[in-house]
């Protein structure tokens, strides 16, 4: 029997776990991450092989808590790497799936997400959609321009999360998402800086290439000796890769991409923690007053948001930079899950046009 009200299963795949998530309308029923070991992860050649092993992990949850799946009325899922689109909720469609599958963009974790959502759309025959993909590009023709004719800038950033908290801090100053101006900053395992005018996202540092170090990215380097790390022979194409982006920012200098580790440590008096701590939020800070140009210094709000907005000293550090800027705000964590249910809902409910991917 399907309910009256809206009833949403929610499915973020990380890297190393998936959460899940049940909303009856706004209010959740369930929330839970299921983590994933390595051993476990490793047997996959490629990360969309992944996809039984982890929808066979939801099923079961579902099923151990008593949410019949005749009960749920539509499905959402974290889309990944897809062509570059605008921002909203999209239906999962066969081409998104195509392109997933040949993850044509790269690999990402969230490419498993539409996927998943799909294959339980299809079967219970309820509505599947995903919400402001990795891939969200609302960038302004000036903003693709890299500086060689070779390379196009492009937008990969954590939007989900950024126009989740966008939209709640305008609900906070009574204004329409659409109508004022951000810079939001995703303070994770990656940095998005992004400013948004009037609702998109006319530029942003690719999070995965560009723009501040982070926990586990370098961010941008020096272009020049980039090249010469590249063919010093010391590396292969592959352990470059890995070393740029999961080994990179904080683990390269101290072997953990855990924040509170490296505040310890500069607590305990270790010199050079202390000096990168404090280049990474000069380094967002730097990136904000950048944005802030792309702006015009129209800026409503700075917001910080994502993991490291828990850090006093981080928040405070960026803070004293930025604040002749705008006002600052921060909504520490993430709230993607949320920000997925509320993207389908918005749909369901007819408060938004449902997007196509083509
Ligand atoms: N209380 C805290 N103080 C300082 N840093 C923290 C705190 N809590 C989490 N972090 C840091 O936040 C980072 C992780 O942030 P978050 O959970 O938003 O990222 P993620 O989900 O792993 O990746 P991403 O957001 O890039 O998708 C880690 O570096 C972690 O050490
Ligand atoms: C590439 C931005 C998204 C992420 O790092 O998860």
């Amino acid at each position: 029997m399907k309910f009256s009200t809206n009833r949403v299963l929610v499915i973020n795949p990380g890297a190393t776990s998936t959460k899940i998530a049940v909303y009856d309308e706004e209010v959740v029923l369930l929330k839970k991450t299921v983590e994933h070991p390595i051993q476990s992860l490793e047997k996959f050649p490629r990360l969309i092989d992944q996809y039984s092993y982890r929808l066979d992990l939801i099923l079961q949850i579902l099923k151990e808590e008593k949410i019949f799946l005749e009960t749920l009325t539509a499905v959402v899922g974290r889309g990944g790497l897809l062509k570059p689109l605008a921002g909203g909720t999209y239906a999962v469609n066969e081409k998104m799936i195509e392109d997933l599958k040949k993850a044509e963009q790269g690999e990402h974790a969230s490419n498993l997400g539409a996927v998943m959502a799909a294959n339980l759309g299809k079967s219970l025959n309820i509505p599947a959609f995903i919400v402001d993909p990795v891939s969200v590009d609302e960038m302004e023709p000036v903003a693709r321009v890299s500086g060689l004719a070779d390379i196009k800038r492009i937008s990969l950033s954590h939007a989900l999360n950024m126009k989740a908290v966008a939209r709640k801090v305008a609900k906070k100053m009574n204004r329409r998402y659409e109508e004022a101006n951000f810079i939001v900053v995703h303070l994770g395992s990656g940095v998005s800086v992004t400013p948004h005018k009037k609702g998109k996202m006319i530029d942003v540092n690719n999070a995965k290439a560009e723009g501040p170090f982070s926990p586990d990215r370098c961010g941008g380097l020096p272009a020049d000796q980039l090249v010469n790390l590249c063919f010093s022979g010391k590396y292969t194409h592959e352990e470059l890769k890995k070393k740029l982006l999961g080994k990179g920012g904080l683990y390269s200098y101290f072997a953990t991409t855990d924040v509170r580790q490296v505040e310890a440590m500069a607590e305990d008096g270790d010199v050079q923690a202390d000096i990168v701590l404090e280049a990474l939020a000069y380094q967002v800070a730097k990136e904000i007053g950048a944005m802030a140009t792309v702006l015009m210094g129209e800026v409503d709000r700075i917001v910080l948001t994502g993991g490291i907005a828990y850090s006093q000293r981080i928040v405070a550090d960026i803070m004293k930079r930025v604040k002749f800027i705008a006002p600052v705000e921060v909504v520490a964590g993430e709230e993607e899950l949320e920000s997925l249910a509320l993207g389908a809902l918005r749909v369901l409910r007819g408060e938004e046009a449902v997007a196509q991917y083509s």
